[in-house]
């Protein structure tokens, strides 16, 4: 089954293409990650698909239902956990989650029922009653994560999850992704090529603004006849043309 689909995807920003006709398939349950360098067009294909930005042309689809005639369905069964960490600062941990079910739609008993459920699953107990400001930058990260999972989405956007944590922060935050990889589709956003490599059913090469390889990792590094998956991405970043 098809979790996202693309058709001729376009974004312009006063006239400059940010993405260009993007087509693209995305498998349900997969993980995928979207790769580029700065500027490539990732956020602002993940802003689309999210209904945070309105394509100038083309269409997706998530689940069936369309971003750009439909997004209210879209949005009820998808959630993003942002580049900026979206904790509110001065809220406990509890209260952060809390809070989260309340805007999705949770009565108060609800949420405290969802709050609990979230502390127990993600290790969250010893901090509970921590304000989110007072977490290092990888419990942070995780916080948000689970906020956005407070929804249960079936699709989940994670843009550069593990941006400016340490290698041991991140290592953490990678077996976190990797226990949820299966029961929902994930499109995740990184410029550490180790964990696209590492965590990814699949990856989505983009330059500027096109999709210039899709693949798994290793069909990317036969693809370019590199031995290691940095340099396959080196080789693919660069090129202009869609290669399948
Ligand atoms: N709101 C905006 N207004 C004008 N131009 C924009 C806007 N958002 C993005 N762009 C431009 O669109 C292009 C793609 O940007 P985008 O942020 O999608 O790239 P990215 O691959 O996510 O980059 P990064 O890895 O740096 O986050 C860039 O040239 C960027 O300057």
């Amino acid at each position: 089954m098809i979790a996202i689909r693309t058709k001729q995807l376009t974004k312009k920003y006063k006239g400059k293409i940010a993405v260009s006709s993007l087509n693209l398939e995305i498998e349900q349950g997969e993980l995928f990650a979207l790769l580029g360098v700065n500027g490539a067009g990732k956020s602002t294909t993940i802003k689309m698909l999210s209904c945070l930005a309105k394509p100038t042309s083309g269409d997706a689809w998530l689940l069936g239902h369309s971003v750009v005639s439909d997004a209210l369905k879209v949005k009820a069964s998808i959630n993003v956990s942002p580049q900026e960490t979206a904790v509110a600062p001065n809220l406990s941990v509890w209260e952060n989650l809390e809070l989260m079910a309340g805007i999705h739609g949770s009565t108060r008993k609800e949420a405290r029922q969802k709050a609990t459920e979230c502390i127990s699953t993600f290790g969250f107990a010893d901090i509970a009653g921590k304000q989110a400001k007072a977490l290092s930058g990888g419990w942070q990260r995780r916080l948000s994560i689970a906020m956005a999972l407070i929804s249960a989405p079936q699709i989940l956007f994670l843009d550069e999850p593990t941006l400016g944590l340490d290698v041991l922060a991140r290592r953490d935050l990678w077996k976190m992704i990797e226990k949820l990889k299966g029961s929902m589709t994930i499109i995740l956003t990184t410029h550490y090529l180790e964990e696209a490599e590492s965590l990814s059913d699949k990856v989505g090469i983009m330059a500027k603004g096109e999709l210039t390889a899709i693949g798994t990792a290793q069909e990317l590094i036969s693809r370019a006849q590199t031995t290691h998956f940095e340099d396959a991405f080196i080789k693919l970043a660069g090129e202009g043309d869609i290669r399948r």
